[in-house]
This record gives structure tokens, sequence and C-alpha cells, in this order.
């Protein structure tokens, strides 16, 4: 498959004026990104992980061409994005935050017209898409309703379509469930998943939730202080830094700690043991010789909470030696 985006060194430096005392200012470099090299393949859903202040929103926006890089080299659909930011706006979607899509005094409705206008979407195409998406994510109660009277949840499931009614290549959404209710998060995954399979839609997603993540991303990038602190699956990322799992064994009757290779027992209660065991590698030889030792009736293996694992990365430095 073909790289969509190309980040290549890409550095973004901010120099600001800072005062310091009586009639004096100095410069301060803010290095919000620096040395950033990354792929993202046609069809790919990443996230786009890291703390407040990382550089996230710093990458997005040379992504789409709002901010010129200060060194390096960009390509998003072989386009270069400040430079040509035009053309591939055509081909890009971008849910952002504060920025929308919609007219605040519209029905929903006549937005998505105007898009439709604007981006010269045929006939046919606007009303499948229209259709379909008004399905997946519950709009029709609210399609006449004008935007500064939606919801939170209404709005940005409106955003979400904005965005995706002229089939770009590529969509950017920067924390698209924060703040929704279960049932519209619920949605705007489902929606996210779908399109992404059914029209290989290229997303690139930045989120502080990590159910987002274990739902929708199966590559995540971590950026800390404007560097990339680690590229590749979510799996890898809990198998590294994910500490330990836990093992739960019910056995036929209450029996002492039992004594396994591998693991240790952390808890006994009547005929339940909870072993503790590291998170990478498989728990087939110790579930073998459990059985094959203990009256064993039934287990089950819980990972670490994702959650925990970023947390981890975001506090302590251990990926940083062989980040790729
Ligand atoms: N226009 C600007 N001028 C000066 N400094 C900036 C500017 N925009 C961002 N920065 C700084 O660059 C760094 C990266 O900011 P950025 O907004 O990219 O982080 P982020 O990862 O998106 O954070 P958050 O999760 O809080 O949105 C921060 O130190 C921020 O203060």
């Amino acid at each position: 498959m073909t790289n969509v985006i190309d980040v290549e060194g890409v550095s973004k430096t901010f120099v600001l004026r800072r005062r310091a005392g009586w009639m004096r200012r100095e410069r301060v470099d803010v290095h919000a990104v620096a040395d950033l090299s990354f792929t993202v393949r046609a069809g790919e859903i990443v996230g786009y992980l890291g703390p407040n202040g990382a550089g996230k929103s710093t990458t997005i926006k040379m992504l789409v061409g709002i901010l010129t890089p200060s060194g390096g080299r960009l390509r998003v659909a072989g386009l270069d994005p400040s430079r040509q930011r035009l053309r591939l706006s055509r081909r890009i979607g971008v849910v952002f935050g504060q920025r929308s899509q919609l007219w605040w005094d519209l029905p929903l409705r006549d937005s998505f017209e105007l898009i439709r206008r604007i981006y010269r979407i045929p006939a046919l195409r606007y009303r499948n898409n229209l259709k379909h998406f008004v399905e997946m994510l519950a709009l029709a109660p609210i399609l006449d309703t004008p935007v500064r009277q939606l919801s939170l949840g209404q709005r940005m499931r409106g955003n979400i379509t904005a965005a995706f009614l002229p089939d770009p290549e590529i969509v950017y959404l920067d924390e698209p469930t924060i703040g929704l209710d279960v049932v519209s998060k619920t949605a705007v995954r489902a929606f996210l998943a779908r399109t992404n399979r059914e029209a290989g839609t290229t997303i690139v997603l930045t989120t502080h939730d990590m159910t987002d993540v274990e739902q929708l991303c199966r590559r995540v990038m971590v950026i800390d202080h404007g560097r990339l602190a680690f590229d590749g699956e979510l799996e890898t990322l809990r198998e590294r830094l994910g500490g330990t799992r836990t093992l739960r064994v019910d056995l036929a009757e209450p029996l002492p700690a039992m004594t396994v290779e591998g693991a240790r027992v952390v808890r006994v209660h009547g005929a339940r043991q909870w072993l503790e065991l590291p998170a990478g590698g498989s728990a087939a030889p110790l579930v073998s010789e459990i059985a094959a030792r203990y009256p064993l009736v039934d287990l089950s293996v819980g990972e670490p909470a994702i959650e925990d694992v970023i947390a981890r990365l975001y506090t302590t430095d251990r990926l940083a030696p062989d980040a790729p």
C-alpha cells in the first residue's frame, strides 16, 4: 500500500519574546515538534497520543497546512501541505475541537447541502453518503435543527458527517468523543471503524480516551516533548510497558497457594487463587502446568488496562533507548 502521509525529520519551533526585566525582552524558542519522522499508509487508523503540550496539535496543523514546518520534509497525498493547502483541503477532512464546518444559524441539513456545493459532490454520491451517515450517526431527528441548538454530542456527529461527506482520503480527528454520552461515543466509534473498513479512509486520531484507542487503533504513535516516543502496534506497547497480567484460577477445592514456574500467587480466597505473571509472552505453558498439577475448574486472564500502560509511558522514559 502507498504512503499517504510522509513525515521526514520535521520540526516546528515557535519563537516567543518574553519580558526579561525593565525594557528588555529575551527570545525563547519553544521546540513544539523536533525531528519527527513517520509514515502512514492508505487505509490505516492511527492513534496519535501524547500528554498535554506534547506537540500533537502542532503536528496536525502542519499536516493540514495551517503551520509551516521550521525544518524537514512533509508530504500528504503527494502534496506539500503548506504550499498546496487549498488543493490538499479537497482531499482531507478535519474534525478539530473549535473549528467547525457547520453554519451556526442553519439547520444541519442546509450545512450539508452547502458542503455538497462547495466540494462539488456528485448528487448520487451525496445522497448515498448522507443516507448512510444519517443512519449510522442517528441524525434523522436533528437534521432540521439549527446547529446552535444542538448538544455537544449532536454537533460532533454533525461535524463528523460534514468531514466525511466529500469522501476524503484522509481524516484527522481531535478528541472526537470528548464530552459525549455513552450512546454518542459508541455511535462515533462504530462510524469511524466502518468508514475506515468500507471506504478505506485513512484516519489519524488524537485522543485521551483509551477506549477510542483500544477499539479503533491497531497502531499508535506516542509523542512526548515533540519527539516520537513510540510507533507500533498497541499490543507491542502493552507487552513492553504493561508490567503484569493477572491469572484468576478456580480450583475444585480450597488449597494452599500454588507453586508454579513463571508466576506467583498474590491472593487466595476459598478455592480461587490469583497469580501475577509478566505481561509479555504466552500464558499457555503456565496454564498447562496448573492443569496438570492442580484440580483446575476455570480460569481467566486479565490484561493490563491500556490506561495504565500509557500513563507509565508518560511518566517514565523506559521506551526511549530502543524507540524506532
Ligand atoms: N502558536 C504557538 N506559539 C507558541 N507556542 C506554541 C504555539 N502553539 C503551541 N505552542 C507550544 O508548543 C508545544 C506543543 O503544543 P501542542 O498544542 O502541539 O500540544 P498538544 O500535544 O496538542 O497538547 P494538548 O493535548 O494539550 O492539545 C506546547 O509547549 C505549546 O505551548
